[in-house]
């Protein structure tokens, strides 16, 4: 490495200590922890930014986001060129560069790393990265560690985006590597171009039992609100109403939110009583998640909830149904399903009764997405509202191809129709990674092609009564799984445990996981009675102290 070059990095890192008794892990989702001991971290991942535009030739991305969790949290994730998630082959050294004690050992790290992967590096190179952020307050400061870590690197620049959702800076990243408009203006042009097309490109014979044409939106008092104000802008035949926008007093997350909605069922702050009968959404904080729901009348403040694997459904419904009027080729069409081990039972039966190919991958959505991009059309979903519909690039080709051809029947019309929608839809939805703002116009574009209300949509199939808890343990990876985190293989005998409590329950089903973005091991259960699936939830929850205790001890 060049003396400058060494100059430049011990310099700006001993500006950005390691707090002392803390291991930062990549996680699900990037680094997350209290806001207050991640400079270090941020700056540190403005490197590894950068050496991966190196190792690329192309626009990286860097998220400062903690999603759902609270305020006070922060974290950093990077976005690949693709738009996807960072490649899982540099996560061992992401972790490395994090926790490098100083900046002789961090210093050390990249050396060998860069000589190990052969990443053009020095003068003369060139390298970029966009950086994004939520509304956290803790934002803005970490937002300069990032650029300081990004700068760091000769050659790389460091362009910031300003506060963005997590999914417009991971679309950013794509545009930009495909050579394509990739603006912020151009998200939202894009976006409400592609739903205006879908909207005429509805069937004038369905005949609708819609009466509610308004959709209200909880921005869970963060990023998504603010930009949904902006995008409905553009929207036309579409009331959308947006609250806990994140302009106000509210607090991000602070029961409100996608997260608060899908785990206690009730309804976000903001909303009452008098909003039954109206069809309601809610962002999480960083807007990559979705769900709806409906407001029950009574005094309890319970939502019927429309989760992640309803949004599925749906979409796979629509999917399913554009595919079935391509005259030609239709049955080598791959389509894909893709949920994880959370996915409600009754989704997953529903999905295999519509002849669907459904597989299960471990959580978090780089393992869905990785998957999904596998199909001609990959659908993925997480339970909680995170995913989206990939198309490849062969099968858009061909439907580009297919538009371009005149049609003389009135089949090949119908045709060249779901052509269009399917291709409406490839615009509409992003292909970099979940997003909510997309989802949302989808959903509403469908449910009007459909003519379907929140209620009739919601009566797919009955969701199996289900229950998640959070245990705190000494060490949560003291438990490992395997066929996507369905069975646990450590600590021996845990796994005899949860089977033996499963057999008591009709229709039970109960897995174990440590978290990746919470100090927590996650327990979730369902049965065919809420009180079963509760009591499952209970005593597995039991055998997972009980067995970590000892394996700690030993
Ligand atoms: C049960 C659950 O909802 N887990 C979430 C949560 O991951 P954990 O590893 O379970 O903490 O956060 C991830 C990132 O947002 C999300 O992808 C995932 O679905
Ligand atoms: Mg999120």
């Amino acid at each position: 490495m060049a003396a400058d070059q060494q100059l430049a990095l011990f310099q700006t890192a001993s500006a950005f200590p390691l707090p002392p008794g803390v291991k930062f892990s990549y996680g699900t989702a990037g680094f997350r922890a209290d806001a207050s001991i991640l400079a270090s971290t941020v700056f540190r991942v403005g490197i590894l930014a950068s050496l991966r535009s190196l190792k690329t030739q192309s626009v990286i991305g860097l998220m400062i986001t903690a999603s759902h969790n609270q305020v006070s949290d922060n974290g950093v994730k990077i976005s690949d060129p693709s738009g996807g998630m960072m490649t899982q082959e540099w996560e061992p050294f992401a972790d490395a560069l994090a926790n490098a004690s100083d900046p002789d050992d961090l210093f050390k790290l990249i050396n060998q790393f860069v000589i190990n992967n052969n990443i053009p590096f020095g003068r003369g190179q060139y390298a970029e990265v966009l950086l994004g952020r939520d509304t956290r307050p803790s934002g803005k400061a970490l937002l300069e560690a990032a650029k300081q870590g990004v700068n760091a690197v000769i050659g790389a620049i460091a362009v910031d985006m300003g506060i963005l959702t997590t999914p417009q800076l991971h679309w950013m990243v794509r545009c930009r590597n495909k050579g394509l408009k990739a603006s912020e203006s151009d998200y939202f042009a894009q976006l409400s171009d592609a739903f205006g097309c879908l909207m005429d490109l509805r069937s004038q014979t369905i005949e609708t039992n819609r009466t509610d044409s308004k959709v209200i939106v909880d921005g869970a008092n963060g990023v998504g609100g603010k930009k949904l104000e902006e995008l409905k802008q553009g929207v036309k035949g579409l009331e959308i109403e947006v609250r806990n926008s994140g302009k106000g007093e509210g607090i991000l997350n602070a029961g409100v939110g996608a997260d608060f909605v899908q785990k206690e069922k009730l309804f976000p702050g903001g909303f009452g009583e008098s909003d039954s009968g109206t069809r309601c959404a809610s962002l999480d904080g960083d807007a990559d998640r979705l769900v709806y729901f409906c407001v029950l009348k009574g005094n309890s403040k319970k939502v019927d909830l429309v989760d992640g694997d309803k949004i599925l459904s749906l979409f796979a419904i629509f999917i399913k149904e554009q595919m079935s009027l391509l005259e030609e080729k239709k049955e080598k069409i791959k389509l894909g399903i893709v949920q994880t081990a959370y996915a409600n039972g009754a989704s997953t039966d529903f999905l295999k009764q519509m002849d669907l190919e459904v597989v299960l991958t471990p959580t978090g959505v780089k393992y869905l997405h990785e998957k999904a991009a596998e199909y001609d059309i990959g659908i993925y979903f997480e339970a909680n509202g995170h995913g989206t519909i990939l198309f490849s690039e062969n099968f858009l080709h061909w439907l580009e191809t297919r538009n371009a051809e005149v049609s003389h029947t009135s089949a090949g019309f119908e045709a060249q129709k779901a052509a269009l929608r399917l291709l409406a839809v490839s615009k509409l939805i992003n292909q970099a990674v979940g997003d909510a703002l997309s989802g949302l116009l989808l959903v509403e574009v469908i449910l009007l092609y459909l003519g379907w209300s929140i209620e009739r949509w919601n009566e797919l199939y009955q969701d199996l009564p289900s229950r998640q808890i959070k245990v705190s343990v000494a060490d949560r990876m003291a438990i490992t799984t395997t066929n996507a985190e369905t069975l646990v293989v450590t600590p021996p005998c845990l796994q005899e445990a949860i089977n033996s409590e499963v057999a008591k329950h009709s229709r039970g089903r109960s897995f174990v996981r440590p978290s990746g973005t919470e100090n927590v091991v996650r327990v979730y259960a369902e049965a065919s009675t809420q009180q079963a699936a509760d009591c499952l939830a209970q005593s597995v929850a039991e055998h997972v102290k009980h067995f970590l205790a000892l394996a700690t001890s030993n």
